[in-house]
């Protein structure tokens, strides 16, 4: 599941080499309608001329089998052969799908991804996860397949959103609290802002490019990988069936962390001190995600979906320790609830 992963300068030229190959018979790019605008100017020298734009709108409710029928009707319409690339450039709604979409058609067409958001930068362009959700659930339909390669500027960070910034960062601290307790360390004592996230994204891709290598198709250790997910994918998932209430994918993983945190204590796991010490780190980054106790069995309800569960069993990664990562630890669905109740009567 590994693919070559280039980051900095020298990503977009080596990008324009792949594509520019006499075997590449066609080049289609995916972008949302945020990426095509305000991304698409830095790619553009970079990309054959004659390649063809595939649009789709931006946001987690577009990512759907029916954003795949666009990008499937262009590539059918364009005569796309098996070897055409798909370039997706995008936050990791679009590398998500875009990976979907090109490993479906025609039983797979390489694609690349240039991601563009930090979250997809740090997280989902990387380790060949891809998907679409399906039903309210997220990434309920996908498959393992690895991106030919994943090309990385941070320039592309430039326009982006601090709201969004943010939302990317939440994955990085998974990375440090599942496997890097120096790096936590460090930074819970710097902030979380920069100028350059350069050395931040080469660490974080290096810490998940080692965990992925392990275990690909996250049979054991790659589970580690999805630390906060368990609730933080209940929580989103909820809320986008409430209108108005989304909350970016960052942004529930990020109180997922906590709940787990909170979780680990209660198995006598981490200690007090550290789940004061995650909170403190967390709540420094984000705002509280609003909800009411009467709603906590219900978002609950949707970890009974979770991709890591065996039969009625939600395993859930926990933390032995900070950069301690352990994963397939029972929990039930009270507990899970009980969690999100612990998480909103804290004051942040
Ligand atoms: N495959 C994986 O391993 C993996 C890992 C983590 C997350 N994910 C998935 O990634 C998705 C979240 O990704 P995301 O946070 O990047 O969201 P996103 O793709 O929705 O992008 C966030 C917003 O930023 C805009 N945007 C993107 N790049 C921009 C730029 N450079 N300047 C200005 N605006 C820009 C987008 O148009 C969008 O509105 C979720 O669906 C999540 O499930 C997957
Ligand atoms: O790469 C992984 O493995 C992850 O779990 C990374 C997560 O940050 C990401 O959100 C992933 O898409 C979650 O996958 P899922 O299997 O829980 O849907
Ligand atoms: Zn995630």
């Amino acid at each position: 599941m590994d693919s070559s992963v280039l980051i900095g300068p020298e990503a977009l030229p080596a990008l324009a080499e792949l594509l520019f190959r006499p075997a590449v018979t066609r080049v289609f790019v995916l972008a949302d309608g945020n990426t095509s605008r305000l991304c698409l100017p830095l790619l553009e020298k970079h990309l054959p001329p004659d390649y063809c734009l595939i649009e789709i709108p931006a946001g987690e409710e577009y990512k759907t089998l029916e954003s795949c029928t666009t990008v499937w009707s262009t590539l059918t319409e364009q005569r796309a052969d098996r070897h055409a690339v798909l370039v997706n450039v995008g936050g990791g709604v679009v590398t998500d799908l875009g990976g979907f979409a090109a490993a479906l058609y025609k039983r797979g067409i390489r694609f690349v991804q240039v991601p563009t958001t930090l979250l997809a930068q740090v997280d989902a362009s990387v380790g060949g996860k891809t998907g679409v959700d399906f039903q309210g659930y997220k990434n309920q339909l996908g498959v393992f397949q690895a991106p030919a390669a994943v090309f990385i500027e941070p320039q592309f960070l430039q326009t982006l959103d601090p709201r969004q910034l943010k939302s990317g960062y939440a994955e990085v601290l998974k990375h440090w609290l599942i496997a890097d307790a120096a790096a936590f360390d460090q930074n819970r004592r710097l902030g979380w802002l920069t100028d350059d996230w350069t050395d931040i994204i080469r660490e974080s891709v290096a810490l998940k490019q080692r965990i992925v290598a392990q275990d690909p198709l996250e049979s054991g250790p790659r589970k580690l990988l999805n630390f906060g997910h368990t609730v933080g994918h209940a929580l989103e998932s909820y809320l986008l069936t409430q209108p108005s209430r989304e909350a970016l994918h960052g942004e529930a993983v990020a109180a997922g962390l906590v709940c787990e945190s909170w979780l680990s204590v209660q198995r006598g796991l981490l200690s007090s001190d550290d789940l004061d010490r995650i909170e403190t780190f967390v709540f420094s980054v984000f705002d509280k995600i609003a909800f009411v106790s009467l709603e906590t069995d219900a978002i609950a309800e949707f970890a009974l979906q979770d991709k890591k569960n065996a039969g009625n069993t939600i395993n859930c990664t926990l933390l032995n320790g900070i950069g301690n990562g352990v994963f397939d630890q029972p929990v039930t669905v009270v507990e899970i609830a009980e969690s999100l109740r612990y998480y909103h009567r804290l004051s942040a």
